[in-house]
């Protein structure tokens, strides 16, 4: 029978992030669901943020654990195609090991006496399983939320880890009395840098040898720890917004997991929870969410929360990226043939012969890679492009105030809507897949279907997409849905879609006399360095406006650092 422990009030959450390293998934298709180990924070109030909106229902907890998930090798950032193979290289490039998470599956906090102890058996990378038609992914839990205040002992002092955060300018830390030296793994060194560099967001690159603490040592370490330790890892977990109740048991599960896991009854463990929900979908299923938690839940405006997850995110080194300037001209200047206007398909001096088939963006050749915002410096003012269902767009001045500035309806549910009505298709990932092997020309009329070659007068090249599907019609009724690969119709409609969004970003860009954009939104999510290529296609490529792009859920740290 659980002894029922008393919950002090707390006031102020604040997110220690020095050392936090992107833990590696199984999967593609938990690519983004991977969780971010942070071996310093501390969270005296389990926080559940959610953000519901018209596609897709997000979550974000905190799960406290000493050690780093079991088994998964970390990541040193979102590197590359998000795959951990490229972390594991890049690593290794550097000199530095990658690193196997500890996995010790014994119980360390007992023995070192913090309670209530996390079974680090249950603290893994989060996993997902498949419903039976095989249309959607459920994930499964990833340990128990732990509430510091559930320790009745405490002695660890909190207040020495201040992260203060302000939009548009990098964040100072203090830290003043933080023991991290005792940490395990990475904590005495990131701690600091922390202090060294004066920033909060020290971030994790060519910090992955550190995590590879041998275990012995490690354990020598944990011995001089205070009772309350830090570490942990914030979880990620997405539910289509459809199947709600998918959401409501996995809260309700994480909640009693939690308590028994804490030896507490669910309602203690209730206090020490704070859900925080944004998106419609706060709204809508308000009632739904209050009544079947049986607890409170504070409500979010989606637009300041987005806001407060871009000056998040734009400050994590290795987070936001764009594409060079090369792939850029190459894809904005290349011909129908595939060989860019004036370049001979020998090549010259002046001009070497461009690859036909342009290599997806990796570190070879260079030319073309994903450049990667090492610094986390964010630039404001600024254009956000939320590509959620529909996708808004937000001006964002220098202070951090906003406005939306415009929309379209014509977003990430569109491209999801249709191609589940055109192809067979059930999963997103599966839509993005077969655009992945299209030729979006067999579907689109071009320029130079039109005029056989550029209107370079008015500066149309022939490559250009007059029209998206403009070939359809041409094939006749009876012909027209066997004509057609799903391959092709599911790329030019990804890119119907993202050319219309770039067009529209970069037109209120030069509107409002902004030279930074950023995409967000799950729409994003898939990584596709073709649509990436359609955000940047022609407009971008003739001014400084540079496209950028995040993939981490935005909603993710609002509530933590509110
Ligand atoms: N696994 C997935 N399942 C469904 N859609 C996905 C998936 N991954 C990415 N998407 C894309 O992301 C879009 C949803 O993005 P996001 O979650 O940012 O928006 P939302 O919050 O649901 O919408 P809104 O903000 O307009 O209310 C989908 O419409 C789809 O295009
Ligand atoms: C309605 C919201 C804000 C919900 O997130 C989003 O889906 C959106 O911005 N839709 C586009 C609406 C428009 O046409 O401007």
């Amino acid at each position: 029978m659980a002894t029922p422990v008393q919950l002090p009030q707390v006031k102020e959450i604040l997110v220690d992030t020095r050392g936090a390293e992107i833990v590696a998934e199984d999967s593609p298709a938990t690519r983004d669901s991977r969780g971010i180990y942070l071996p310093h924070y501390i969270e005296p109030v389990s926080h559940i943020a959610i953000d519901i909106g018209g596609s897709l229902a997000k979550v974000v907890y905190f799960t406290r654990s000493p050690n780093p998930p079991n088994g998964h090798p970390r990541v040193s950032g979102s590197q590359g195609n998000g795959t951990h193979q490229e972390g594991e290289r890049e690593a290794e490039s550097e000199g530095k090991a990658t690193v196997t998470g500890d996995a010790t599956t014994d119980n360390a906090t007992d023995r070192i006496g913090a309670t209530p102890a996390v079974p680090t058996s249950i603290h893994k990378s989060a996993t997902f399983s498949v419903d039976s038609d095989g249309s959607s992914w459920t994930p499964a839990l990833n340990g128990a939320l732990t509430p510091q205040l559930l320790v009745p002992e405490r002695n660890f002092d909190l207040t020495g880890i201040k992260a203060d955060y302000h939009l548009g300018h990098r964040r100072d830390m203090s830290v003043e009395s933080v023991t991290d030296g005792d940490s395990p793994g990475t904590a005495g060194e990131s701690g600091k840098s922390a202090e060294r560099d004066g920033h909060a967001w020290t971030g994790s690159r060519g910090r992955v040898s550190r995590m590879g603490t041998p275990r012995g040592h490690s354990l020598l370490r944990r011995s001089s720890l205070p009772p309350n330790f830090p570490g942990g890892t914030l979880n990620f977990a997405r539910f289509e917004t459809e199947k709600i109740d998918e959401l409501v048991l996995f809260l309700k599960t994480l909640i009693s997991t939690s308590a028994s896991t804490n030896h507490v009854t669910e309602e203690e463990m209730k206090k020490g929870v704070k859900i925080l929900a944004t998106g419609g979908g706060a709204h809508k299923y308000y009632s739904t969410l209050v009544e079947e938690l049986g607890m409170g839940v504070t409500r979010e405006d989606e637009m300041e929360c987005l806001i407060t997850g871009l000056g998040f995110i734009t400050c994590i080194p290795d987070e936001v990226f764009w594409y060079s300037d090369e792939l850029v001209y190459e894809i904005s200047h290349q011909s129908k043939d595939g060989i860019p206007p004036g370049i001979t398909e020998k090549g010259d001096a002046a001009s070497p012969q461009k690859p036909k088939d342009l290599p997806r963006p990796s570190p070879d050749p260079p030319a073309y890679q994903v450049t990667f915002d090492t610094a986390g410096t964010p630039q404001f003012p600024c254009l956000l492009v939320n590509i959620g269902s529909g996708v808004s767009i937000v001006k964002v001045d220098e202070d951090g105030s906003f406005e939306r500035v415009s929309g379209t309806s014509l977003g990430g549910g569109t491209l999801w809507g249709l191609l589940s009505l055109i192809t067979d298709a059930t999963t997103f990932d599966e839509m993005l897949a077969l655009s992945d092997k299209g030729d979006n020309a067999a579907v689109d009329m071009l320029v130079g279907d039109i005029y056989g070659s550029d209107y370079s007068k008015v500066g149309l090249k022939s490559s250009t997409i007059a029209s998206s599907f403009g070939k359809v019609f041409k094939k006749g009724a009876a012909a027209r849905k066997k004509s057609f690969r799903q391959e092709d119709i599911s790329k030019s409609l990804l890119y119907a879609i993202s050319n219309n969004i770039g067009q529209i970003a970069y037109m209120n860009a030069e509107k409002y006399g902004l030279d930074r954009i950023y995409f967000g939104g799950c729409f994003i999510r898939g990584k596709q360095e073709h649509q990436y290529c359609a955000f940047c296609h022609e407009r971008s490529s003739q001014s400084l406006h540079r496209p950028c792009f995040h993939d981490l859920l935005s909603l993710i740290c609002h509530s933590f650092l509110e």
